[in-house]
């Protein structure tokens, strides 16, 4: 858990793993949270299909219904990337229902749009 704390506000944001053992856990921790930011890797197209399954498989649980959903395409650093419309196409993001859907392009490692990103979880902090 770590927390990012902007004026008044404090963040917690829990990293869960990515790895298929972790992922039956995944329901438990996003329910009654105030968004869900699901990390794809944007320069491994290969991995895609199944991050759009297990994504999907997610966003059908019943507890999870109207929690906002932050998709952020990491290692936009790397020359191979795709790009934002190409990943929004990939997970079918357009399909999502009932909720918030955003979708951003970042480099955790060049720390490339990050301030959007808090900027994104700000507005449903508290709510
Ligand atoms: N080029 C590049 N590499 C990155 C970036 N972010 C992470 N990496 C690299 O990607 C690898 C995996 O990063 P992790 O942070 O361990 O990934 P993770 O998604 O937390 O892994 P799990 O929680 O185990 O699923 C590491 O070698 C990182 O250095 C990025 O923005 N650009």
């Amino acid at each position: 858990m770590k927390r990012v704390q902007r004026g008044h506000v404090t963040i917690k944001c829990w990293d869960l793993g990515g790895q298929p053992r972790f992922r039956p856990m995944w329901e438990r921790y996003c329910r009654g949270v105030s968004a869900i930011v699901f990390i794809v890797d944007i320069a491994d197209d290969a991995k895609l299909p199944v991050a759009k399954d297990e994504l999907h498989s997610l966003m059908s649980q019943k507890t999870l219904e109207g929690i906002p959903l932050l998709v952020l395409g990491n290692k936009s650093d790397l020359p191979n990337k795709i790009s934002v419309d190409e990943l929004i196409d990939a997970l079918d993001l357009k399909t999502i229902a009932h909720r918030e859907v955003s979708c951003y392009g970042i480099s955790a490692k060049e720390e490339t749009n990050l301030e959007a990103v808090v900027q994104w979880l700000m507005k449903w902090a508290n709510r």
